[in-house]
């Protein structure tokens, strides 16, 4: 029998490449609303409600609606929005960042998808501070560069019409929505500074921390610092630990997949460190992250329909 998922806001960015995962999956059906009414509150809450599992590829308000409109005890939820990461009875969708953490997920009625630049810190930064590498009130920094799928429909018009830019930094009040996620589960005492770009490319995402190991109370090597990401990550078909030394990483280099990669790359005479992720922004940074944990929470094959 096949487990009935409905992809709430199914028509948009994320939603349509939730879609493209899941089709051809004989072990789930998906419910179909009429495409006039897919914004219709009573629609939907039919479909919420006959749902097992519902994706949310919505706004944040309107995600909070959806979750309003299910009545049903059995319907279990996966948010992509930003609603509900640091929220009280939601657990967080990432089930690399902690030991346990995959096991969690398979038990949660709710479960919030990570951000897609809080995947590319977080994976690189968590294990350093639980390690106790990286003391948790360190002052780390942060910058990002996005393909501009990454906002959605009206930035794919925006730079499909030309209105975009080559290179474009922004959230220069440095209170990008995501900071809190990135504190809360990072568990750092101090938000980090983040810089965000948008680039001219569809999808990708480059995420990169930068780390001065002479001031570390450890004084760790850059190996040091590689080999305990390798550990946290072991087994992982999805997150890897690169042991290649590339001069240069592309925004493409993951861009069309579900995997994320880490490099630690440094200079030990200089005691400095750059952590670097590469990931897709739709990929695991939305739409492969969202399959993973439907999987997980379904007790499928966790890396079914991922691209890796
Ligand atoms: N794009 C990305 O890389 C990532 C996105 N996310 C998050 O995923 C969510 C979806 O983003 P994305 O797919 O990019 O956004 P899009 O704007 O591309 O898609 C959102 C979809 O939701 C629909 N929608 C809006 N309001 C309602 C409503 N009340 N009821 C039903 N449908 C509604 C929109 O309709 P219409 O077609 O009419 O506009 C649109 O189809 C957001 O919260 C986003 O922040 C998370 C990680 C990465
Ligand atoms: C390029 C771009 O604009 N990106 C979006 C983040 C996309 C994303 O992951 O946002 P969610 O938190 O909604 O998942 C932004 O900075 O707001």
């Amino acid at each position: 029998m096949s487990i009935p998922v409905f992809i709430d806001g199914a028509a948009g960015t994320t939603g349509l490449e939730i879609r493209e995962r899941l089709t051809g999956r004989d072990d789930l059906s998906l419910i179909e609303i009429d495409a006039t009414r897919r914004k219709d509150p009573a629609a939907r809450a039919e479909a919420l409600n006959a749902a097992d599992f519902v994706i949310l590829c919505l706004p944040d308000d309107a995600a909070r609606e959806a979750v309003r409109l299910i009545t049903n005890p059995q319907t279990r939820v996966i948010d992509a929005s930003t609603a509900h990461r640091t929220a009280d009875g939601w657990l967080f969708g990432f089930p690399e960042l902690e030991p346990g953490q995959q096991a969690a997920i398979a038990a949660a009625p709710r479960v919030s998808n990570p951000g897609c630049y809080p995947t590319g810190f977080l994976a690189l930064v968590r294990p350093l501070v639980r390690a106790g590498l990286v003391p948790h009130d360190w002052p780390l920094s942060v910058s990002a560069t996005s393909g501009y799928s990454g906002g959605g429909k009206a930035m794919i018009a925006e730079f499909e019409s030309g209105g975009g830019s080559a290179f474009r930094p922004y959230a220069l009040d440095l209170a990008h929505k995501h900071v809190s996620e990135m504190q809360r589960h990072a568990r750092l005492a101090h938000p980090p500074i983040f810089a965000p770009a948008v680039a001219n490319t569809y999808r990708g995402m480059v995420v990169e921390v930068p780390l001065p190991l002479h001031v570390l109370p450890r004084r760790p090597v850059v190996e040091a610092v590689r080999e305990v990401l390798l550990a946290a990550y072991e087994g992982s078909q999805v997150v890897r630990v690169a042991d290649d030394m590339p001069p240069v990483v592309r925004i493409e280099d993951d861009a069309g997949s579900d995997r994320l990669t880490l490099r630690v790359r440094g200079n030990d005479a200089a005691g400095q460190a750059l952590l670097i992720a590469t990931l897709d922004n739709l990929g695991k940074g939305a739409a492969g992250a969202a399959v993973q944990n439907l999987n997980i929470m379904a007790g499928l094959d966790p890396y079914a329909g991922l691209r890796l």
